[in-house]
């Protein structure tokens, strides 16, 4: 078992009488991007809160790179907050180096690191410009900057693609992407299926603050059926694998078929039949579940994407 770079063992966290997260476990290994997902309310900053030791869980036990929530150990942790909020007269490189010389870096380290991220982010013209000069996705950025400026080994993200555009959001999964190749646990949260789609290892789908699902993206779509489509000449019942084939449409000896294989079987084993054995195809199409199908599947609706939201 790899190290966890964070662990929730029967997390509960009370607000009043409302349970915000109930009796939650999970872990994340290091070096790996693990997806937070769930819809409004489901729990997911209440918890990067926690690990964060911003808020007290009310039961339970977390371990964030191998100790109880602190802020000691906050330099090796680069965190993007639900609530963004800069200092809005202080520039823009100002803003990061200062973030930087929290996490203990030098001075010149920090302007240096700040400077490759503004290029990055394509900001490097804006770099002395007041933060209140700033549109939202730009301010945005910014604050992505904040967080990775000492490249601390563990990034907690959230909601780090919302309010940025196509593009923008496109430069973020490159540097997430980037920064988990460095080595740094990456964990984000998100409603936006795609981004978890392109960027995790590992995800968590939460729902009312309780676990519904904890695993790799293929477990999470391998738990729904996939759907096979064909066009053969002849019936493809009694084919290796395939347990029922319905006619859906075609013309004369060509039909073409939606094919339920049987439990285990899988379509290349009969894709590999029909080309040994001459069985005459002209199309082979499997359509596997998508990330938002086994999120409903899984929490039983939709992940509740805020309209003008629009994912990649
Ligand atoms: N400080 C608080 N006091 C009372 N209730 C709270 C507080 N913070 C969160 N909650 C409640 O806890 C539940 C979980 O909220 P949380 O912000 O963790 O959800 P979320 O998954 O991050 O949702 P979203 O995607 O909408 O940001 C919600 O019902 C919310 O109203």
């Amino acid at each position: 078992m790899p190290a966890s770079a964070l662990a929730f063992e029967a997390v509960t966290k009370q607000f009043g009488t409302l349970t915000a997260v109930d009796d939650l476990s999970f872990a994340v290994p290091e070096g790996s991007v693990f997806g937070f997902l769930g819809g409004n309310g489901a729990g997911k900053t209440t918890s990067l809160r926690m690990a964060l030791d911003i808020l007290t869980p009310t039961a339970g036990r977390i371990d964030v790179l191998g100790q109880p929530p602190s802020r000691e150990n906050a330099a090796a942790i680069g965190f993007l907050p639900e609530e963004r909020g800069l200092y809005k007269k202080m520039s823009v490189l100002d803003t990061i180096v200062y973030f930087g010389r929290l996490k203990r870096m030098e001075a010149g380290a920090a302007k240096a690191s700040a400077m490759a991220l503004l290029e990055r982010l394509g900001l490097a013209d804006r770099a002395k410009a007041p933060i209140e000069k700033l549109s939202k996705g730009m301010a945005q950025k910014v604050q992505v900057a904040t967080a990775l400026v000492n490249s601390p080994g563990l990034l907690m993200l959230d909601e780090p693609f919302s309010g940025l555009d196509p593009v923008n959001q496109a430069m973020l999964e490159d540097l997430i992407a980037d920064a988990a190749k460095g080595g740094a646990t990456v964990i984000f949260s998100t409603h936006v299926m795609q981004h978890a789609e392109r960027l995790c290892d590992r995800l968590l789908l939460l729902a009312r603050g309780t676990k519904r699902f904890e695993g790799t993206l293929d477990e999470a779509r391998g738990a729904l059926p996939f759907r096979l489509v064909l066009a053969a000449r002849g019936d493809p019942a009694g084919l290796p694998g395939v347990m029922k084939a319905t006619r859906t449409g075609g013309d004369g000896d060509w039909g073409e078929y939606a094919v339920e294989m049987a439990d285990g079987a899988a379509p290349e084993g009969l894709l590999a039949h029909c080309t040994a054995n001459g069985v005459a195809l002209n199309r082979f199409d499997v359509h596997r579940p998508s990330l938002h199908e086994a999120f409903i599947h899984f929490v039983g609706s939709d992940p509740a994407t805020p309209a003008g939201e629009a994912a990649r």
